[in-house]
């Protein structure tokens, strides 16, 4: 059955600064549940850039782009800062962790912050995405007492944890060694095919890329045609 979580409708993107130019050219594609896509493409060619339209953080460009079956265009900057809160999690490069406070803490606060569950339930969520990833013992250290592949992994537990739509990754694995990389891959890839979690991945890790379910190709602001990777 069709099930399409992610539309992108010919999105286009211009910079004016200091002459307009067009970054993204009329970009279309669409996510189905549970699919692990990945995008890759040469340094500048818009990987961030569309990232940010579809993470609905930047809302200055034109096209449609509708999230589990709801359109983001026109929407406020209070409603977006929801759909971002409930809908998606996001993973990084660097993990951002708070070293203040406690593993356990750090995965909590996305879902404090929401408010739709006790904090009761929040914690035992947060156990329970530490548990899938595999960290449930560090749960009470510090992040600053733990290797970058488990502040990776904390950050992924915290990504997860008001269970969103779709994860999406800016380089999650740009400052990884290969065998934390090979680690959160098979995490993503777990999450997709036995938790159905949609993500879409950034990497200039073409070796990464090619194990995920689908690969999306850009090229100065657009997207080749499926079958073609250069
Ligand atoms: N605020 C801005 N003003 C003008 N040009 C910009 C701005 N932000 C990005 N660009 C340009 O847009 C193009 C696409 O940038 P983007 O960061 O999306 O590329 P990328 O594919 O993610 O690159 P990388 O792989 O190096 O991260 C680049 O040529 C960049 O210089």
């Amino acid at each position: 059955m069709n099930d399409t979580l992610l539309q992108a409708t010919a999105i286009s993107k211009y910079f004016h600064d200091p002459q307009t130019i067009q970054i993204l050219k009329e970009v279309s594609f669409s996510l189905e549940r549970g699919e692990f896509a990945s995008i890759i493409g040469k340094s500048g060619c818009g990987k961030s850039t569309l990232l940010y339209i579809l993470s609905t953080m930047d809302t200055d460009y034109e096209g449609g782009l509708k999230i589990d079956g709801r359109e983001m265009k026109g929407r406020s900057e209070q409603e977006l800062a929801n759909v971002r809160n409930e809908k998606i999690g996001f993973v990084f490069q660097f993990h951002y962790l708070l070293n203040e406070f406690s593993v356990l803490r750090n995965v909590m606060l996305p879902g404090l912050k929401l408010g739709k569950i006790s904090a009761q339930e929040v914690e035992h969520r947060a156990m329970e995405k530490l548990k899938i990833l595999g960290i449930a013992d560090e749960a009470l250290k510090n992040p600053n007492q733990l290797s970058g592949g488990q502040k990776q992994r904390v950050a992924i537990a915290r990504a997860l944890i008001n269970n969103p739509v779709i994860i999406m990754g800016d380089e999650p694995t740009g400052n990884l060694d290969k065998k934390n990389t090979e680690i959160v891959f098979d995490i993503f890839k777990e999450l997709a095919e036995s938790y159905h979690q949609t993500l879409l991945v950034v990497t200039h890790d073409n070796a990464f890329a090619e194990r995920t379910h689908r690969i999306i190709t850009m090229e100065d602001g657009m997207i080749l045609p499926p079958g073609r990777p250069k």
